[in-house]
């Protein structure tokens, strides 16, 4: 039967209803009239950001500007808007006019919506349109750990015809197809649907240290992409397999991605015809499966373990007109989903909340279906995100009871390589500022190395603006301490390692050295859409401004950049971490005074952290000493040591941290030195 003679159903109103025939075939009409558009649209969407470099700036047409969004893009990028008799609207330069003399200032850009029309050559076009002609994509200088040549094999590691036969080999195993039906509540007819089979890989996990040298059963999830290049029947959405994601059937720690570089592709989206309007995203494929079996409504999952929503996904959900965000229903999930509701355009994204308010509800779809749940009135349920503006508590009722009973998601993630960082900071969250101080050559690069890829390592998705030492010597660093061992004397596990390491979300400004803070502050803006960047490391202030500030004050300018930090941090909800050095004085300790510029840094940060050097009678000792802390207050040193092999810091054993009033002048205890 062909798809065309399927019921349409209708649940923007809340209900499932069947279309009269001769609408049904009005609709049909319409729907192939409009195809070969929609089609094109989307051929032409895909191949901007597949033929694109990581450089690409793909925004959604749905995007909607937040609150002052407009006028501070026309502002910083130099636009001088002029004011009309409506308060609303500004005359700009049309950015696709040639301009001339006579002809400047043509267009009229609407401060809400970001909508632009100009007089002279009658091109419309909506916000999202607007800030990719104005601000060139090319200035981002971006790069990944493929681009630093760590690997980066992005063509598959079996035949064509291997992967297609993954699928038989599920289908051959009843008593696997059973576990399925019971554990998941996944039937065969939607295995099938989303071609799922089994096949042995090798964990490339770069989270989790079990060992990748041996293959195991894995499910094999393949994701789609649209594929244009056959002369197929022009209302058929051809796709392909683009990569396939690989995860044990015994051990859920145990994943691997083939190819290991990023290929664009979504699981599931060969179920969604050029017709389908709506879509529904998850978290994992599982949760997919269950949302599509119950619901019958497409449904696809994020393309990685983590909540990354990558910028060449974007034209592929473009043509849905509204998209439902499933994710689990607990701190990080919501956030996630209020972060992609935004990329994608609120007015078209629905947020699902499983729990449908009952404290102990299931936290996601497959947990739903396992529980018996009704997953089309769990949808049904679903609301639009709000436009910015003042909430009631009933509003902000299900997000504070989230931080109740999700603690720990509360409290930020948690460093695994110095648990007694977390007893005193508690855990790394978005939104703050982190300034990290300590004598030259003390080892501040690299302790924030360790620490940005642990929480890296938990999914934290990360941007490095090294100003002063080059990435690749960064990135070597980094991996070494990623291996744990000095790659240097045997470097048969290069390989290996870096197919690990490459599938970390991890980025690097290609800036060095003096920089304009206006340049980093479009990048870190950029990798905030594009890569869902929630830890920014800037290393350090000194270098990045060397040479600037010649007709202000060298202080002033650290304190205008510190100010537009703090706006990138907390617009934005991502954690930045500043290295700044501190002043030349030979203090044997340091304190927040010692730290370079005005009060101003200390100030607009909400944890400062000094590595202190210290001479004691039995040698030198450093310190990590947390001297501002504004989540709680606790304020502590860690005694840390170092080793060279893995160039890894650990806390010394057991750990003597030792509690001091935040008033106190006393530096350290010298008993904490024994
Ligand atoms: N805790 C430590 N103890 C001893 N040596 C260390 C320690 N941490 C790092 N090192 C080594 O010291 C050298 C300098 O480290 P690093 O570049 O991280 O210091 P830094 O404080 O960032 O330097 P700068 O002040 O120049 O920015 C490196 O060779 C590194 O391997």
């Amino acid at each position: 039967m062909s798809r065309y003679f399927l019921p349409f159903y209708n649940i923007t109103r809340g209900s499932f209803k069947k279309t009269p025939n001769s609408l049904l075939s009005r609709n049909i009409m319409k729907s192939l009239a409009t195809e070969v558009q929609t089609k094109s649209n989307l051929s032409r969407d895909f191949n901007r950001v597949k033929d694109s470099t990581i450089n690409s700036n793909f925004i959604s047409k749905y995007y909607i500007p937040k609150q002052g969004e407009v006028l501070e893009f026309l502002h910083r990028y130099l636009q001088f808007p002029k004011s009309t008799s409506d308060n609303e609207l500004r005359r700009i330069k049309c950015p696709n006019c040639r301009q001339t003399k006579n002809k400047f200032y043509t267009a009229i850009i609407d401060l809400k919506s970001g909508i632009y029309n100009c007089k002279v050559c009658m091109k419309k076009g909506c916000w999202g349109e607007y800030m990719q002609l104005i601000s060139k994509s090319e200035s981002y200088n971006i790069i990944n750990t493929t681009s630093l040549n760590m690997g980066g094999r992005s063509t598959f590691s079996r035949s064509q015809h291997e992967i297609e036969g993954f699928q038989n080999e599920l289908l051959n195993d009843s008593d696997l197809i059973d576990k399925c039906t019971k554990k998941y509540g996944i039937s065969l007819e939607t295995l099938e649907a989303f071609k799922v089979g089994i096949a042995r890989y090798h964990n490339n996990n770069p989270s989790s240290n079990v060992s990748y040298k041996t293959d195991e059963m894995c499910f094999t999830f393949p994701r789609t992409a649209p594929s244009f290049d056959e002369l197929k029947r022009n209302d058929f959405l051809n796709t392909k397999i683009t990569r396939i994601k690989a995860c044990s059937i015994e051990n859920n720690e145990l994943v691997a991605f083939d190819p290991p570089s990023f290929v664009t592709g979504l699981f599931g989206y060969h179920l969604a015809s050029l017709d389908s309007e709506d879509i529904i995203l998850t978290g994992n494929e599982f949760d997919a499966m269950a949302a599509y079996q119950e619901t019958k409504i497409p449904a696809t999952c994020l393309p990685s373990n983590i909540y990354q929503l990558p910028l060449e996904i974007l034209p592929l959900l473009e043509r849905f007109s509204k998209i439902y965000l499933w994710l689990d229903d607990d701190v990080e999930g919501q956030v996630a989903a209020e972060k992609f509701a935004q990329k994608l355009g609120i007015d078209r994204c629905m947020i699902v909340s499983t729990r449908c308010g009952k404290l102990d509800g299931p936290i996601n779809a497959n947990q739903a279906i396992a529980t018996g749940q009704d997953l089309k009135e769990i949808l049904n349920r679903s609301k639009p995100l709000q436009h910015d503006q003042i909430i009631d508590f009933e509003n902000l009722k299900d997000a504070v009871y989230r931080e109740i009973s999700n603690p720990n998601q509360a409290r930020g993630i948690e460093s695994k390589d110095l648990p007694g960082l977390n007893k005193i900071l508690k855990g790394h969250r978005p939104g703050e500022i982190t300034i990290f101080t300590g004598p030259t050559g003390t080892g501040k690069t690299t302790i924030l190395s360790q620490l940005s890829l642990d929480y890296c390592k938990q999914g934290v998705s990360t941007l490095w603006g090294s100003f002063e030492i080059p990435n690749v010597r960064l990135a070597k660093k980094m991996l070494q301490q990623f291996a744990g061992k000095d790659l240097s004397k045997d470097t048969t596990e290069f390989n290996n390692l870096a197919e690990r390491f490459q599938q970390l979300p991890m980025y690097f400004l290609k800036f060095y050295g003096s920089t304009d803070m206006s340049t980093v502050t479009d990048a870190m803006d950029h990798a905030i859409h594009a890569f869902d960047v929630q830890h920014v490391v800037i290393d350090n202030l000194q270098f990045m401004t060397a040479d600037q500030g010649r007709y202000i004050d060298r202080w002033e300018l650290h304190d205008r950049i510190l100010s537009s930090l703090r706006r990138v941090a907390t617009e934005r909800n991502v954690h930045i971490t500043l290295v700044v050095h501190p002043r030349k004085d030979d203090k044997n300790m340091l304190d927040v005074n010692s730290i370079f510029g005005t009060a101003k840094v200390t100030q607009e940060a909400d944890n400062v952290i000094i590595l202190q050097k210290v001479e004691t009678d039995t040698g030198e000792i450093r310190l990590l000493d947390i001297k501002k802390n504004r989540f709680d207050g606790t304020l502590a040193a860690i005694q840390i040591e170092f080793d060279s092999e893995s160039l890894k810091i650990k806390q010394t054993l057991p750990p003597k941290i030792r509690q001091r009033s935040t008033h106190s002048t006393t530096i350290h205890d010298p008993k904490l030195l024994d």
